[in-house]
């Protein structure tokens, strides 16, 4: 599902700036996995997130994702290939405060060619998944952290992508939401989605759904367990 070939990223490329913030990475995840990408900060892990999801282009190498080749993808296509496979959570939620948790949830379908009714079908599919239901009335503004984040869970789900980018999704929660957010991805990998988490949050140690654990240290894959 995605493949990365001798990626390099270099921000600031020829410049005096120039920093390298991937080296060679090689990397290939099978459709329906879930791996954990982990790090110390600044090792590498969101630039290589955002690389996947197309937000950014490497400097040399090939990322291919669902045999699409993304790494060179115009801006126009590199957002319907988004818009397509990529479900994105990110540790901080990006949220419109005034809105309903419904009106969130549906926000990303509301240019979309669907009908009312299949929208309204996806959006209470995506806020029950995310358990936030109990909620869809709510202004966004008067929820918790940990619904907040549920919530996000639900817009980023409400298109149906195959492929589930996280970034420290557990570093605004608490324990007890952090375990929540675990079970939520465990339900996802259930449903076959292919996962990718870039954390440095223990809880994510040992979890039997996971498949692979990628070390990163200094834009270098250093360690792979599988
Ligand atoms: N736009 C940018 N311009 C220049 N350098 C950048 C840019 N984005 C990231 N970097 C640098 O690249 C390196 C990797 O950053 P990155 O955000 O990918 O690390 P990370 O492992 O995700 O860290 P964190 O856990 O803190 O998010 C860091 O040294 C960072 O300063």
């Amino acid at each position: 599902m995605v493949i990365l070939e001798n990626v390099y990223k270099i921000y600031n490329e020829g410049t005096p700036q120039a920093f390298e913030a991937l080296k060679s990475i090689d990397l290939k995840i099978a459709e329906g996995e879930t791996v954990i990408l982990n790090g110390v900060s600044g090792s590498g892990k969101s630039t290589l997130l955002s690389l996947i999801a197309a937000l950014d282009k490497p400097s040399s190498g090939k990322i291919t994702v669902g045999g699409e080749l993304i790494s060179k993808l115009p801006d126009l296509h590199a957002s319907a290939y988004r818009a397509k496979t990529i479900g994105v959570i990110f540790q901080h939620f990006n949220l419109l405060e005034a809105l309903s948790v419904e009106e969130n949830v549906m926000a990303p379908l509301i240019n979309s060619r669907l009908d009312m009714a299949t929208i309204e079908r996806r959006v209470m599919k995506s806020m029950a998944l995310a358990a936030i239901s109990h909620k869809r009335e709510g202004e966004v503004k008067a929820l918790s952290g940990g619904e907040k984040q549920r919530c996000a869970i639900a817009r980023a789900l409400v298109h149906e992508p195959q492929l589930i980018l996280c970034d420290e999704p557990t570093a605004n929660l608490d324990r007890a939401n952090s375990l929540k957010f675990i079970e939520i991805l465990q339900s996802l990998y259930e449903m076959g989605k292919t996962i990718i988490v870039a954390t440095h949050d223990p809880l994510f140690e040992g979890l039997s759904f996971v498949n692979k654990v990628i070390h990163m240290e200094d834009g270098k894959i250093v360690k792979r367990e599988e």
